[in-house]
């Protein structure tokens, strides 16, 4: 797996961001285990928490074409350090990345991080918790 590329490809991703609130464009991609790349982009509204971000746009997007198995997960933004997804990514995250899928998280200025789901949200709610 090429690090460097997937935080190109979520630079790119960036570029289709919707954010006429923010002006803070985000960009996301997965690496299948189909080794396929899907984009996604953060999508704002006028009733802003309504707004999807960048991280939750690449999973719906992947999940709805039929892949929700994942080698890694890059995230970029033109932050201060690389960039830290918000509580409800984490938690949706959890729900498709395995305990060895790569979070990947950068900025513009270079800086990377490599990271695990269980390190960004330790003891999340999953669905080995419902006792059914
Ligand atoms: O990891 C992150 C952090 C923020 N945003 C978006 C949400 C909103 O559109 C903008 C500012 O918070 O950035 C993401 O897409 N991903
Ligand atoms: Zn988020």
């Amino acid at each position: 797996m090429d690090v460097k590329q997937l935080v190109e490809q979520a630079i790119k991703a960036r570029e289709s961001a919707y954010v006429p609130y923010s002006n803070f464009k985000v960009g996301a991609v997965l690496l299948t285990d189909e080794d396929e790349v899907v984009e996604g982009c953060n999508i704002e509204n006028a009733s802003y928490g309504l707004t999807n971000c960048a991280e939750r746009t690449a999973i719906f997007k992947a999940v709805s074409q039929g892949q929700k198995n994942f080698k890694a997960i890059a995230v970029v933004g033109d932050t201060e350090g690389p960039i830290s997804p918000c509580g409800a990514c984490r938690q949706v995250m959890a729900e498709f990345c395995a305990p060895e899928t790569k979070v990947i998280l950068a900025n513009l200025k270079g800086n990377v991080v490599e990271t695990s789901i269980e390190e960004l949200l330790p003891g999340f709610f999953s669905s080995k918790d419902l006792n059914k």
